[in-house]
């Protein structure tokens, strides 16, 4: 594949499309050493009925990394995050084979309750979903149903959420406001926040920022960014910016399956498979 290699200030420009590979945000694996895996996959087969949605995935994320999933719609990018916190089983056709080992523990193994399973596997969706509640409530839902009951330990979970949803100077003085009457960004930032309140060790987001305008992007990705210190995160994005910008790992999936998986800079860069290079060049999607 020709790369024009135009390295200014940390980017790349790739000669084949626009994507833009930004260093800044990328100290993968490869950098500063191997990384314990968080999720892996093996022969992880999904059915909606008969419609083989998702087929062979076999997938490794590991910990203290931002991990992409792209591909075109319909390709089953979000069924395969909903798999990963058993969320996909609230619908009743779906039907599953193969495992999903979470810090080595298969997800469908009974020792492991879903419960327990979506404390650790937090989910940030694609419309910010707050409750109809006080931004104070909000983030202090999952802790109460831990039965975490103490005022003075619910504040503090709640600040040091917020703060590290990056968003606690601007709602400090307004904990007890409706969610709803904050901007589209400042609610997908609560929505974090109340994901984190409960000390997961992952967060998937599925296309965390199509809902949002550019200022609110970029604060949401430069947080991704400051959150993978702490955790795992893995998300779907329909930008390809995003995905270049971001994550360490990329999967491209493709009509149900896993085209490649590698090293973001190798798959916007050097992909080996020929529908990788279209899709990331902007060919098809
Ligand atoms: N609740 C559901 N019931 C039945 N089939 C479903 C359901 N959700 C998804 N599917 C099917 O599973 C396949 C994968 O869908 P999925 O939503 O995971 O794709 P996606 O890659 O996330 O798409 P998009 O980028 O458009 O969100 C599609 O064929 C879709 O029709």
């Amino acid at each position: 594949m020709v790369n024009i290699m135009t390295k200014e200030k940390n980017t790349v420009t790739r000669a084949a499309g626009t994507t833009v590979v930004e260093d800044r945000f990328r100290d993968s694996a490869a950098d500063d050493g191997i990384r314990e895996p968080v999720f892996k996959t093996n022969n992880f087969n999904l059915w909606y009925g008969d419609n083989h949605a998702l087929q062979d995935i076999n997938l490794t994320f590991n910990q203290n990394e931002i991990s992409a999933i792209i591909g075109p719609s319909g390709c089953g990018k979000s069924t395969f995050v909903k798999a990963l916190n058993r969320m996909v089983e609230l619908v009743p056709v779906v039907r599953t084979e193969g495992e999903i080992l979470y810090l080595e523990n298969n997800i469908f193994d009974r020792k492991m309750t879903v419960e327990e399973l979506r404390t650790k596997v937090g989910m940030v969706f694609q419309k910010p979903n707050p409750f109809p509640k006080s931004i104070y409530d909000n983030v202090a839902y999952g802790p109460r149903v831990h039965g975490i009951r103490k005022k003075k330990v619910l504040d503090e979970v709640v600040e040091k959420s917020l703060r590290d949803a990056a968003i606690w100077e601007e709602v400090k003085d307004r904990l007890n406001e409706n969610a709803y009457g904050l901007s589209g960004g400042q609610q997908q930032r609560v929505c974090i926040a109340r994901a984190l309140a409960t000390e997961p060790d992952v967060i998937l987001m599925d296309e965390p920022t199509s809902a949002l305008d550019p200022v609110s992007t970029t604060k949401v990705e430069d947080l991704m960014h400051e959150l993978k210190k702490d955790y795992s995160l893995i998300v779907v994005t329909h930008n390809m910016q995003q995905a270049a910008r971001v994550s360490d790992t990329t999967s491209f999936f493709y009509q149900g399956y896993v085209v490649e998986h590698d090293d973001t800079k190798i798959i916007f860069e050097n992909p080996r498979d020929q529908r990788t290079e279209d899709y990331v060049s902007g060919r098809f999607g």
